[in-house]
């Protein structure tokens, strides 16, 4: 008799206050991705958005998803060839419920500061304006340190460093003059740590990481926002198109890289954290998360994992 007054009053309390606040609560949070969305919309569509590293892997799925967002895009390569295929690729997308543009291309190579220069004054030229600058260009390396000469060291950061930040001094001043601008980094986990055989490349990538977090801070009052997005593996050219110790082209693609998130997905995460204005995302798996954790928490454990992945990859390769 008793158990049955509980379990009644249960089903009472059950219908009454925990169904409704369920169903609430699911209201309330479908109504905020919904006006999230839609606020996302309206900021991607006409922005002007410059991507580098266009005629390739992530570059060239970030121009897909912006130009579907019905962005302006100005798309950046060093192969004027490759930049037209994809323009016409872009447009003969039909898209009905939005108004997409057609892409404008710019030819340059970040490696030489002084172009960089002048492509900024043709794009603010052509498009009067910058919204968001996507640095997405860049090379990775192949290497022991011992074997690297600098010249390597120097290509990797001129390509992933000096390039990307030359170009957003370049179009800085006129986002500061409008009060308005997004900046986005494509850096990688290894902004984050550094594993063996890729010292140019990490260091390239850390100091991407550096220096967008002190723009970030820099910049705020002029309300930009800057995002700096750190992918894991992508299947991609990445590893085909490293460099080696001696400056020669790799020519592999790792078992790592075949094996990573496509670069349509990493595309589409790096379209809602602009969109969301997200300050930082890690893009990666868990073993890339983890070691990213403990390489803060437990750096000792971190030195000694990367001390024996380093012999163990010696041996394999027989150096
Ligand atoms: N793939 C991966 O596993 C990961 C990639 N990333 C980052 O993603 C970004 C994109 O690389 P991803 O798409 O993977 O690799 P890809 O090799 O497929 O694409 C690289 C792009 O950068 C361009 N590029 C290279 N050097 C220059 C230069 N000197 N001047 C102008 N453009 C240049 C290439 O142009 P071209 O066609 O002329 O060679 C190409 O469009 C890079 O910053 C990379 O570090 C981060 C984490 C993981
Ligand atoms: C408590 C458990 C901790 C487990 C952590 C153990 C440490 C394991 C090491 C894992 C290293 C992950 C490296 C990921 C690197 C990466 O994703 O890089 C992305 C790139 O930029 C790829 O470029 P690449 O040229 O190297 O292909």
């Amino acid at each position: 008799m008793w158990k049955t007054v509980q379990k009644g009053k249960l089903m009472d309390f059950t219908s009454t206050v925990i169904i409704p606040l369920l169903f609430g609560s699911l209201g309330i949070f479908a109504l905020f991705r919904l006006l999230q969305w839609m606020r996302m919309r309206a900021y991607l569509q006409e922005a002007v958005v410059v991507i580098t590293g266009a005629t390739s892997g992530l570059g060239k799925e970030c121009a897909k998803a912006f130009h579907a967002a019905g962005s302006k895009l100005v798309l950046c390569g060093r192969d004027s060839e490759k930049l037209k295929e994809l323009v016409q690729e872009l447009c003969a997308v039909k898209n009905h419920r939005k108004n997409t543009h057609e892409p404008h291309p710019v030819v340059f190579d970040l490696s030489d500061t002084k172009t960089v220069v002048n492509a900024a004054e043709e794009i603010l030229k052509a498009l009067g304006h910058v919204d968001i600058l996507i640095n997405n260009a860049g090379i990775s390396f192949r290497g022991t340190i011992v074997d690297t000469g600098l010249d390597v060291d120097k290509k990797v950061m001129e390509t992933n460093y000096f390039g990307p930040i030359a170009l957003t001094k370049a179009l800085l001043p006129s986002m500061i003059k409008r009060r308005q601008g997004h900046i986005v980094a494509i850096s990688s986990v290894q902004g984050k740590i550094s594993i063996p055989f890729r010292s140019a490349y990490a260091a390239s990538k850390h100091a991407t990481q550096a220096f967008f977090d002190c723009l970030r801070a820099e910049v705020e009052q002029y309300d930009i926002e800057v995002t700096v997005v750190s992918p894991g593996y992508i299947q991609t050219n990445l590893s085909l198109n490293a460099i080696t110790a001696d400056g020669s082209r790799y020519g592999v693609m790792d078992k790592t890289t075949a094996e990573g998130q496509t670069a349509a997905e990493v595309a589409q995460v790096v379209l809602n954290a602009v969109g969301q204005k997200k300050k930082e995302v890690l893009v990666a798996g868990l073993t890339p998360c983890l070691a990213v954790y403990l390489r803060n928490l437990c750096p000792r454990l971190f030195f000694t994992l990367m001390a024996s992945r380093a012999k163990k990859e010696r041996k394999v390769k027989g150096s």
